[in-house]
């Protein structure tokens, strides 16, 4: 929650037409993931204060550490707040990245969710998978680049972040790292 107080959330926009999303968001470490007008990427600064983002927390630093093995760390936690019955996150993949090698590390906390898996390919079919309060998703290997999102969250499913945030809801911590090592 310092993260939070450090880098409040903001709403992203989609490139081209400028529509919000549908949840806000902020980030931790060296870089931070954003979405506007101008299209999806990586940037140092917070797009609103201008700041840099705060440093990724040492604790998910070394949750990076631990479940994918690597001696490289994470640059980027992206934090997804997600409220009420309309959020939700589209089918995309995780492509953004300038090394796509490494995995993507996803965590949930709080109201559980209907996360949708498919493969490489926009079309073909999808699964979907509901994911509760300290589920762990990792996109690596065959998955890496597999399309996924979030249909929708169950409301009120959990107390957890209602504890920190007015409203409560769900969020997703992402764990990336962009560059190559
Ligand atoms: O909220 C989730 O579980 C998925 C988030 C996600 O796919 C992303 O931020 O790229
Ligand atoms: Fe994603």
């Amino acid at each position: 929650m310092p993260v939070i107080a450090k880098a409040p959330f903001f709403k992203p926009r989609m490139p081209r037409t400028n529509q919000p999303w549908s949840i806000i968001m902020t980030n931790a470490g060296s870089l931070g993931w954003v979405s506007d007008v101008n299209g999806y990427r990586y940037q140092a600064a917070h797009p609103e204060t201008g700041e840099t983002w705060p440093p990724l927390p040492n604790i998910l630093q070394a949750a990076w550490t631990d479940l994918t093995g690597l001696d490289v760390p994470a640059e980027c936690c992206l934090i997804n707040l997600y409220q009420g019955q309309r959020a939700k996150m589209g089918l995309h993949q995780d492509r953004d990245e300038i090394d796509k090698s490494f995995p993507v590390l996803s965590f949930s906390l709080g109201d559980s969710a209907r996360f949708r898996v498919g493969g490489k390919t926009r079309k073909g079919p999808t699964q979907s998978v509901k994911l509760n309060s300290g589920d762990v998703v990792i996109l690596q290997g065959e998955s890496r680049l597999s399309f996924h999102g979030i249909d929708r969250i169950m409301p009120d499913s959990s107390q957890l972040i209602g504890d920190y945030i007015e409203g409560g809801g769900r969020i997703n911590l992402t764990l990336r790292r962009v560059n190559p090592a």
